[in-house]
């Protein structure tokens, strides 16, 4: 790396800067997820496969966000992490105050039933088809001990009213639409009055129209209820429903869009979108596969620290 002659800070600015970052905040700290440097390895017939590599992650208290990403980045293997029914080989994950790597059995039961509700794609998974709407909703609060009958019921008919789907309520999951069985299910993950709400792909088996209720169930559970939604997703319609998406390229958060409602002078509304790429923990940056093409950059590269950027340049 090569410091930029005119305007490079001295080493000691240097120290000095790096000396008060480190009296900050922790990593994560204040977040309800904190992934910190998650490794995935699977072994599968002597072929070992990295589905996570080294991957930087937080979500703030009460956030609406997308995880999108190619098939095979490593979307499923993070959320089945932060479901607690998978451990990382390596790193750390908190969700809400609950490390994910000391859980014992009994913590991680508990966990699963208490600190996420979960939906999968499969509509089949999510509900049992025996039971009814409503109780498939009650089901997690028998299973958790909370005996309060009367509250249970209550809780129960308020989830189903607040989802859409209180007229559903006596119906079995194959006497409900596709997307009715998606709300039941959104429901049925909230009985238990879960931090995280964690969904894999649950507009997949949907038609766009119905996606878009879906979207919206998990937009008025983020604002009534307050409720942190974490959403994987292939669905490109998820870009105008969260104000963050971040992607995954490789196992790694590779970069991340913020949106924001801004009004102009004439107080016209518009969404304005930004889009960052991620700096990670170990001070890797993924640059977008179009911008080294077009550079023709590749293995090596050259750094200068200006005081306020860094230059990236093609080296030969
Ligand atoms: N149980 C497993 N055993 C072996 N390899 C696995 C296992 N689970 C996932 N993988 C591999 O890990 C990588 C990441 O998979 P993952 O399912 O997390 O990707 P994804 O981004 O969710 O993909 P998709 O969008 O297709 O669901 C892939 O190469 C996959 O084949």
């Amino acid at each position: 790396m090569t410091p930029s002659p005119a305007s490079s800070p001295t080493f000691e600015e240097l120290r000095a800067r790096s000396a008060a970052a480190q009296d900050g905040p922790a990593y994560g700290e204040g977040s309800v997820i904190a992934c910190d440097r998650l490794v995935r390895i699977f072994s599968a017939e002597g072929v070992e496969v990295q589905a996570l590599q080294g991957l930087d992650l937080t979500v703030a208290h009460g956030e609406l966000m997308a995880i999108v990403g190619a098939s095979g980045s490593g979307k499923s293997t993070l959320l089945q992490i932060l479901a607690g029914l998978d451990v990382p080989t390596a790193g750390r994950s908190v969700v809400a105050g609950n490390d994910l790597l000391t859980l014992d059995a009994k913590a991680r039961l508990r966990y699963r039933r208490e600190v996420v509700g979960f939906v999968w794609q499969q509509t089949a998974r999510n509900l049992l088809p025996f039971l009814t709407a409503r109780q498939n909703v009650l089901l997690p609060m028998q299973l958790a001990g909370f005996r309060a009958r009367r509250a249970r019921a209550e809780r129960a008919d308020s989830l189903l009213e607040l989802l859409g789907v209180a007229e559903c309520r006596d119906r079995r999951p194959a006497e409900l639409s596709g997307g009715q069985q998606q709300r039941v299910a959104i429901a049925t993950a909230l009985a238990n009055q879960p931090s995280v709400l964690l969904a894999d792909e649950p507009t997949g088996e949907l038609d766009s129209e119905t996606a878009a209720q879906i979207f919206e169930a998990f937009r008025s559970v983020n604002s009534e209820l307050s409720t942190t939604v974490v959403i994987v997703t292939h669905d490109p319609m998820v870009a105008g429903e969260v104000r963050r998406t971040v992607a995954i390229r490789d196992g790694r958060a590779a970069s991340e869009v913020l949106r924001r409602l801004a009004t102009d002078a004439d107080g016209q509304e518009s969404v304005e979108e930004r889009e960052y790429a991620m700096l990670d923990r170990a001070g890797r940056v993924q640059l977008p596969r179009p911008f080294l093409e077009a550079l023709a950059m590749e293995h090596r590269v050259g750094l200068t620290l200006e005081p306020d950027h860094i230059a990236v340049r093609p080296e030969g």
